[in-house]
């Protein structure tokens, strides 16, 4: 990803700090670790969860305001952001939990797709205009099919 800030190291690590309500921690856990593994698959790096501490990729569900300078809008509107690699919040992904988080149905927004083009920011990648493209900024016009 030329130009853009990366990270330093090809192992990261990555902590969940709280949980949707809209799912079950296991369909949660599961739904971020296949969004890292769709990086992993691309790039060299290995992601590692860690359960204490400060991971370089710190998740977590809020609403509103919940602590950074991007205060969430409630329902729809911003679903998630997160920040390119960096020190402190560098990396970390915060999803909107306004929004209805679902593990595979077609009501809501699948987690799995939103976290994996969030970590796609957390590497440092920006916005694709390729129609379908995971980095595509609006997720109706993502396509749905990254599961393979
Ligand atoms: C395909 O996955 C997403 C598309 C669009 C979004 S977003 O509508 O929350 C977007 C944030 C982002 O591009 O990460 C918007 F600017 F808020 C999140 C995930
Ligand atoms: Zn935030
Ligand atoms: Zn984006």
């Amino acid at each position: 990803f030329e130009g853009k800030p990366k990270w330093q190291t090809n192992k990261l690590t990555y902590r969940i700090l709280n949980y949707t309500p809209d799912m079950s921690v296991a369909e949660v856990d599961t739904s971020m670790e296949k969004a890292l593994q769709v990086w992993a698959k691309v790039t060299p790096l290995k992601f590692t969860r860690i359960y204490s501490g400060t991971a370089d990729i710190m998740i977590s569900f809020g609403t509103r305001y919940h602590g950074d300078a991007y205060p969430f809008d409630g329902p729809q509107g911003t679903l998630a952001h997160a920040f390119a690699p960096s020190l402190a919040i560098g990396g970390d992904a915060h999803f909107d939990d306004d929004e209805f988080f679902t593990f595979r149905s077609s009501k809501g927004f699948v987690l799995f797709l939103v976290a994996a083009h969030e970590f796609g920011h957390s590497l440092g990648l920006s916005h694709s205009n390729v129609r379908g493209a995971l980095m595509f900024p609006t997720y109706t016009l993502m396509c749905n099919d990254y599961t393979s």
